[in-house]
């Protein structure tokens, strides 16, 4: 069992693998961060220091600092270069058949008492652990997005979860400089379970005509105090990943009211998937952001 984290792998390049390689980078830790293709290794790759430079710009971090947590970072496409770490955190696609099969992948390659997490927003962690070698050593480290900014990490045991295990992500946790709740294993935890309902009905909300996306958007900026209004923040969020929320909280808790909003499925049926594919709710591909609808 790996009493001290010092070494992490992450698994997935996409806008939450790379925000979880950029905060344990920076944090000391060295990072392998592993994705199946090299453009999106790259990519991640360009996100982390894109995301620093804000830090630095900023004046949250130095140039030393930046330099030093690249310097951390090794990028890979081959999973056995990930044989090596005390830790990996998958943050691959919120889509439970690829997360199953990258365990079946990785798993082989991973030293006996490695720790193995997820990134999930709402999947099951028991279920996932049976996907594994080591439900013992498994469990729900769930980062927010943008994790740079973002003070919150949701801890979700599995049933089989060993107290070792969450005792070792609580201080590799504690050292990235986040703030821990604890959640039970049940759909989408807490944030997502209380938050995608809210998205879903802003959707809803759009959908039946009773606000368009600039006014629903502002009411709630304007109204409840909200960063972003709840369109734009499903666009942040990625409408496919917003959708695979809803399906599990209306598959596992079997109600009604979680039914995905027609529009949500339209729009993730036509690859408008927000602004990591160009287009959701808004364009993003011209100077500001248009509204779509
Ligand atoms: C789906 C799930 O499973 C769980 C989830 O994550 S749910 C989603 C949770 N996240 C949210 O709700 C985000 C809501 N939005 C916000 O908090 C804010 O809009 C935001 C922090 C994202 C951006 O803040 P903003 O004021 O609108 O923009 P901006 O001024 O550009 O950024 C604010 C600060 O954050 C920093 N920042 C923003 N994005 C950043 C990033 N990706 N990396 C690093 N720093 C970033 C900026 O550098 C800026 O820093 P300073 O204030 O020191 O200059
Ligand atoms: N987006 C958010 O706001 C948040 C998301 N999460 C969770 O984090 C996880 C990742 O989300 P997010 O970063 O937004 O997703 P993205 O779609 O941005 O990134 C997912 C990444 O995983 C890659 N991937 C797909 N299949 C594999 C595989 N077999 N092996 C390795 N990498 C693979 C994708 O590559 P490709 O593009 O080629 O498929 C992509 O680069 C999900 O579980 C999500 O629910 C948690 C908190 C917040």
């Amino acid at each position: 069992m790996t009493s001290e984290i010092r070494t992490i792998g992450v698994i997935g390049a996409g806008q939450m693998g790379a925000g979880i390689a950029h905060v344990a980078a920076l944090a000391g830790f060295d990072v392998k961060l592993y994705d199946i293709a090299e453009d999106r290794v790259a990519a991640g790759m360009g996100r982390i220091d894109k995301s620093m430079g804000r830090q630095l710009a900023s004046d949250k971090i130095t140039e030393a600092d930046k330099a030093g947590a690249l310097s951390r970072i090794a990028s890979t496409t081959n999973v056995a270069d990930l044989g090596d770490r005390d830790l990996v955190i998958e943050a691959a696609t919120e889509d439970e058949a690829v997360k199953r099969k990258i365990y079946r992948e990785v798993c082989p390659h991973l030293k006996p008492e490695a720790m193995l997490a997820t990134n999930t927003s709402s999947i099951s962690i028991t279920r996932l652990a049976a996907a594994t070698d080591r439900p013992e050593r498994f469990m729900g480290i769930h980062f927010m997005n943008p994790v740079p900014v973002m003070k919150l990490v949701e801890l979700v045991r599995g049933i089989a979860t060993e107290e070792e295990t969450f005792e070792a992500a609580k201080v590799f946790v504690g050292a990235l400089d986040k703030t821990i709740t604890v959640s039970e294993d049940f759909p989408a935890f807490i944030v997502n379970r209380i938050l995608l309902p809210m998205i879903n009905e802003a959707i809803y909300t759009l959908y039946e005509g009773v606000g368009s996306v600039t006014s629903i958007d502002t009411a709630m900026k304007l109204g409840a105090n909200h960063p972003m209004g709840p369109l734009q923040l499903a666009d942040f969020i990625g409408l496919d990943t917003c959708l695979s929320i809803m399906q599990v909280l209306h598959d596992g808790l079997a109600d009604s009211k979680y039914r995905p909003c027609p529009l949500l499925v339209k729009y993730v049926e036509a690859g408008w998937l927000g602004r990591k594919a160009g287009r959701g709710f808004y364009d993003y591909r011209g100077e500001e952001p248009v509204p779509t609808r």
